[in-house]
């Protein structure tokens, strides 16, 4: 790099770590990675040190990156939340052990912490009770996000001991396990969401929702780490961790006490790749000096605390070659691009496929087939391409094109604007789609047909026979019965017989139709709408209560459903749009499967006004749900259907109808009261 003027390059860095903090701490988004991010920190702090006077107000050496949102009560933190000096150098934890012993003396005993990877976090208990959760905020003032603080099951709502005193705050970290990270993904892939970049940005991202019953089914965790009181209550930090502890905190069991900055180390060198066997992120160690009279003659900085400090592995990399790219079709046909790279060891396991996302990561690594890659394997399951070697590009390197047509059935690829996958359209003849397909709607959170599991679905696919989730309900034990396939492994050799006995045939004949019994909000989602996951099913399921209202719903009724956005909506209505979806739809109500809620919950009747009368309700209402007001017409005598006729008595119009049903009803004949005018109606 040319020698730049520091002032310069004060204020470039000053600028591009506050952008990247913004985007880390607000949008849960890591432009780079935490090892360049601290490195340009490094950096930004020597030459503020070299050069004091060109040092910025808003330098984020000086703060705390994070900051408040709007979306929450905001409250001033009783004591700062800081943050911790970093380093990745042992002679540099050497360093910290001379400082601190300059200040204390040599009588000084470490406390070393696994520094868990993801979003800090402080609890207030009240004589006793859980009474406050805020995030760290800019470490002064956090967000009050006490309801999904709630949520967390390692977070006891009470503590319990003769010694808890009536105020106590416990800091800690909130994270997501590696296990429930990546079911949600794989969640997200099936229904052709973004997926989430890592456990940290997931966590914090969950943290900030604003429907807790949502955070709670992330299942987030906390580690308690620290605790604050007035009058301290303790003498040293190893007290508190065991009093926490004691009081039903969740304190991880692998601290240690060290005597001297060589047990410091041990510990450091023990965790390095024992740390890859639990199962959460970890990134690095946290030392701090146990006496808290030793703590408060060693005091703060701007940012941190003098008497702690993290020690942060480098991620776990290697450099390979990239053999080619293979380009994967799920269910929903968005295509996913993965490396094949020459087999390297990394962290232990030999590593040959790396994520790659999408062809926007393609370019933004600027990646070239045979190029040196650095690999880098964060703890999740799959490893990523991380960069490009560029020095090492070889004289054959070959640039990647994109398919534009499917791999698996040459159908042209298309791209919608502004998302960043390619899909392939050919929904009924891609043989990956048509698969995915019928596995997502066997699959147990869906149909629950898992007799068909394991080969089976793929085989009856092969064959012919169930290309479509309706055929299921048309097989016969005759059709079944004997059909077998021996599949072999590309990469082992080793072949797996699937067969259908007697006993197979008859389990999957009993799901299949034991499969009539399940409720429609799981049907809707085995439908495999894009981006319908399990949980916005249920908000369709319960708003519409039947298929055909769903149907007919126009994007603005979607959209007007809690927390059913533009791009549900639309993808809704395009399915619905499509007769060959229409068609499945009707031939599975007519096998008998739950297509709707049921009847409208008995309200006891109110009169008997609308006595032989029908309605369709649409849009939005101001003093009801589109649930209570069916309930009401019901209450009072009348009917509620769901599509609009001639017969039809009465189109109640809400806000953001869609103008086709306007349209009918109008042209039909149909009389169309507003809210105002039924509530006169009833009353
Ligand atoms: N990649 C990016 O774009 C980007 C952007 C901004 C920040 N970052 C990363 O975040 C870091 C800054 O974040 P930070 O200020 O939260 O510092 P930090 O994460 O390095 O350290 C402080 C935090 O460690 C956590 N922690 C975990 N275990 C702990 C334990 N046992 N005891 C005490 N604390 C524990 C706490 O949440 C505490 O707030 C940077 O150094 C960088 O690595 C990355
Ligand atoms: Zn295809």
């Amino acid at each position: 790099m040319p020698e730049q003027n520091p002032q310069a390059r004060i204020l470039e860095l000053t600028n591009r770590l506050n952008y990247l903090n913004y985007q880390y701490y607000q949008n849960s988004v890591s432009e780079v990675s935490d090892y360049e991010f601290d490195q340009m920190l490094k950096e930004l702090q020597e030459l503020e040190e070299a050069h004091p006077q060109y040092r910025s107000d808003n330098s984020p050496t000086q703060r705390v990156g994070g900051t408040i949102t709007k979306n929450f009560p905001t409250v001033k933190h009783k004591y700062p939340m800081l943050s911790l000096g970093n380093t990745y150098s042992e002679a540099e934890v050497r360093e910290f052990d001379k400082r601190v012993r300059k200040v204390t003396g040599d009588e000084v005993e470490y406390v070393c912490e696994l520094k868990f990877d993801g979003v800090a976090l402080s609890l207030t208990y009240t004589n006793g009770a859980l009474s406050l959760g805020v995030t760290r905020g800019d470490g002064t003032r956090g967000d009050d996000i006490t309801p999904n603080v709630r949520t967390i099951r390692t977070i006891p709502l009470h503590l319990h001991g003769e010694d808890v005193p009536a105020e106590v705050e416990v800091r800690g970290e909130v994270f997501m396990p590696f296990n429930v990270f990546e079911e949600l993904n794989k969640e997200r892939e099936e229904i052709g969401e973004a997926l989430m970049a890592n456990p940290r940005n997931a966590t914090s991202g969950t943290l900030k929702l604003q429907d807790s019953k949502e955070v709670a089914r992330r299942r987030l965790s906390m580690f308690a780490y620290g605790l604050l009181s007035t009058p301290t209550l303790f003498d040293s930090h190893s007290q508190s961790l065991e009093a926490l502890q004691r009081w039903g905190l969740n304190v991880s069991p692998t601290w240690r006490v060290c005597q001297n900055i060589d047990q410091v180390l041990d510990f450091i060198h023990e965790w390095e790749t024992k740390r890859f066997e639990l199962p959460i992120a970890t990134d690095g160690i946290v030392v701090k000096v146990n006496s808290y009279a030793q703590q408060e003659e060693l005091g703060y900085t701007a940012k941190s605390p003098r008497w702690a400090m993290a020690y942060k592995y480098k991620a776990m990399e290697a450099v390979t070659e990239l053999l080619e790219i293979e380009y994967n079709v799920g269910r929903t046909g968005a295509v996913t691009p993965v490396a094949i790279m020459k087999p390297v060891l990394l962290a232990g396991t030999t590593v040959k496929r790396a994520s790659l996302h999408n062809a926007n990561e393609i370019e933004r690594l600027g990646l070239m087939l045979h190029d040196q890659v650095m690999v880098e394997k964060g703890g999740e399951i799959i490893p990523k391409v991380t960069a490009v070697k560029t020095e090492l590009r070889p004289e054959n390197a070959e640039p990647i094109v994109y398919p534009t047509t499917c791999p698996a059935c040459n159908t042209p690829l298309i791209r919608t604007e502004g998302e960043a996958n390619h899909y392939c359209p050919n929904e009924k003849g891609c043989p990956p789609q048509v698969k995915g397909k019928l596995e997502h709607f066997i699959s147990r959170k869906a149909m629950n047909i898992m007799s068909l599991g394991e080969g089976k679905i793929e085989l009856l696919a092969e064959r012919g026979l169930v290309t479509s989730p309706e055929h299921l309900y048309d097989l016969t034990y005759d059709t079944l019965f004997g059909l077998e396939k021996v599949y072999q492994d590309e990469e082992t050799g080793k072949t797996r017989t699937v067969k259908f006995q007697k006993k197979t045939v008859d389990n999957i004949l009993s799901a299949i139709e034991k499969s009539k019994e399940v409720p429609f909000d799981r049907v809707l989602f085995a439908l495999g709408i894009r981006f319908v996951g399990a949980t916005v099913a249920q908000k369709l399921a319960q708003h519409f209560r039947n298929i055909d209202a769903l149907r007919a719903a126009s994007e603005e009724e979607l959209i007007a459903v809690p927390e059913i956005g533009g791009r549900i909506a639309a993808s809704v209505r395009e399915y619905f749009q499509d007769l060959a979806h229409v068609h499945v739809v009707e031939r599975l109500k007519e096998h008998g499967l739950l297509l709707d809620l049921g009847e409208l919950e008995v309200v006891a009747p109110q009169s008997n006004k609308l006595e032989g009368l029908t309605f369709v309700v649409s849009g939005v209402f101001s003093g009801y749900s589109r649930d209570a007001l069916q309930e009401t017409i019901a209450a009072h005598g009348g009917k509620v259907v769901s599509s609009i006729s001639k017969k039809l008595s009465f189109l109640v119009a809400g806000d953001k109808m869609g103008p086709s049903k306007l349209e009918k009803a109008t042209a039909l004949g149909v009389k169309i009261v507003s809210e105002e005018e039924f509530n006169q109606m009833i009353s």
